[in-house]
């Protein structure tokens, strides 16, 4: 289309994409030129999802590839300036800031601690609700209860309190309190806007942003639900510096007050703006809570459609498991949760084919050429599939759409090493993810907690389709009947 570029194939696939996508880069070879509309006078950009040319992008010749001023326009307003999309210094200092703050044992041992607690006080309560019949609606969306758990969980980390979403989850609305509303639709604000960075970045920039001035269709709700995140951000930033002026010089480092992150931030000796702070949080509860969800929500999924994967994992939380951790409702401690090799490889897997982050977006500084032959011209956009990369023949092998998590496992029974430029989930390089470790002990905490206590089945016909955001989630939720299992489960 000479003057249209591929829009109209894009848009005619949005709700489709990442497959779309997958499709052209298997017939393509993987990777696509793709021109853009003539008329826009922007650069061509190039998909891709080989292996090598992701090495090249974001390892081998990192300095080349930026985040991009487009991709900090798109991101205007939403995730602001956060280190998702930053570049150079800026990006350089929130990287270092962010890692002394999450990477180190004090807080490894908080986030399990915070998360126990939560199970056991909240989500075992919730899903007992559903299988003792309690509840009038016996179907249940574990995509609900997997983002509000790890958004109260998030929270808790990074501001010191919990909005108790996850207690609502199924509420009738007429029923609850404003106050409880509110924390239910912090939530729906987080999908609404990464639903907008995505088509931010399929239709042309100048409509989407004709559409913000005139505050009509999409950018209408990207407006409303800023406004809603924003308040909340805001508001959690001010109630704990007061906290935290309130302590004044009684603020003692081995209190809990000090523990979650903004006290560590607040009361060092670095003085931060507002913005700052806010961009800050938006992007610690975006990395915590949305990657972590959507990785339990597949998980739980392709468990439950797979009766074979199901009983290996239960085996193996049965033989790691002692007496004490069987008396606590099934929650293992760190030792126990180490030992779970096919939970972990559970997870890679789930992780290749259903990536959280779907696609990584870098732009280049020079011009270059691709491992593959292609050039790049300064100013090009490159999109890095992830998802597609999970689907790869020639790196999984004829079996690629297959959920097989034994091809992890090696024949001495340990995880096999996957170069992170093959296995992309956690991207690689410089810029890799810095919650890797953190990610993988939350999700084999509240996977072997939920699937060890209850048995979740798929509702019959329930239409199975990702979300056309910039975070993998499924379009119509996770839709389940829960049954407790037996106590003393017998596999
Ligand atoms: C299954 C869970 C997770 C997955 C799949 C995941 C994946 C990723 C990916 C793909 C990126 C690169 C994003 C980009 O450049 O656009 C990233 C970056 C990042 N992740 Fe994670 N993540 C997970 C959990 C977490 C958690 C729990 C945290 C901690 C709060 C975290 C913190 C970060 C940070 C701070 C970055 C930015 C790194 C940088 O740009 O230098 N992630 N993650």
């Amino acid at each position: 289309w000479p003057l249209v570029g591929e829009l109209p194939y894009l848009l005619w696939n949005i709700s489709n994409l990442h497959d779309y996508a997958t499709q052209r880069l298997k017939l393509l070879g993987g990777t696509t030129v793709n021109k853009s509309p003539m008329f826009l006078n922007s650069c061509d950009y190039i998909v891709t999802s080989d292996p090598m040319n992701a090495r090249h992008i974001l390892i081998r010749n990192f300095a080349n590839y930026e985040k991009g001023e487009d991709l900090r326009i798109i991101m205007e307003g939403t995730l602001g300036e956060g280190i998702f999309n930053a570049n150079g210094e800026s990006w350089k200092f929130q990287r270092q800031l962010i890692h002394s703050l999450i990477n180190n044992k004090e807080f490894g041992d908080l986030v399990m601690q915070t998360l126990r607690v939560k199970m056991q006080g909240t989500l075992f309560r919730v899903l007992d609700d559903y299988a003792s019949g309690k509840k009038s609606d016996e179907i249940l969306d574990m995509q609900d209860v997997a983002k509000n758990l790890v958004f109260d969980n998030i929270c808790s980390l990074v501001f010191g309190f919990d909005p108790c979403s996850l207690s609502h989850v199924g509420s009738d609305s007429k029923l609850l309190s404003s106050s409880e509303l509110h924390a239910l639709l912090l939530g729906k604000a987080f999908d609404e806007i990464e639903e907008a960075v995505i088509y931010r970045h399929v239709v042309p920039m100048w409509v989407w942003k004709f559409q913000k001035r005139l505050q009509i269709g999409v950018e209408k709700k990207v407006a409303k639900y800023c406004k809603i995140l924003d308040e909340f951000l805001y508001a959690s930033i001010e109630m704990k510096k007061q906290e935290l002026s309130t302590l004044g010089n009684n603020i003692d480092n081995s209190t809990t007050e000090r523990r979650d992150l903004f006290s560590h931030l607040l009361v060092g000796e670095e003085k931060f703006s507002n913005k700052f702070l806010r961009d800050v949080a938006i992007s610690l509860i975006v990395a915590g809570r949305d990657t972590v969800s959507s990785a339990l929500t597949w998980l739980l999924w392709l468990v439950a459609t797979h009766p074979d994967v199901e009983k290996r994992v239960l085996e193996e939380i049965k033989q790691v498991m002692t007496t004490t951790t069987s008396s606590s409702g099934g929650l293992l401690s760190e030792d126990e949760l180490n030992k779970l090799i096919f939970l972990h490889a559970t997870i890679c897997e789930t992780l290749r084919l259903y990536p959280p982050f779907p696609i990584e977006h870098k732009c280049a500084v020079e011009g270059d050429v691709l491992p593959t032959g292609h050039c790049v011209r300064k100013g090009t956009k490159i999109l890095v599939s992830i998802y597609s990369m999970g689907r790869m023949e020639e790196i999984w092998g004829n079996n690629c759409m297959e959920f097989k998590p034994e091809r992890w496992i090696s024949e001495q029974g340990s995880i096999i090493y996957v170069p992170s430029y093959k296995f992309m989930a956690f991207i690689s390089g410089p810029r890799t993810c810095l919650g890797k470790t953190m990610a993988f002990m939350q999700l084999k905490s509240m996977a072997s907690a939920i699937l060890w206590n209850y048995k979740l089945d798929m509702v019959e016909d329930h239409v199975m389709k990702p979300t056309p955001s910039m975070i993998l989630s499924m379009k119509h939720g996770l839709k389940m009947r829960v049954s407790k299992r037996a106590s003393n489960l017998v596999i």
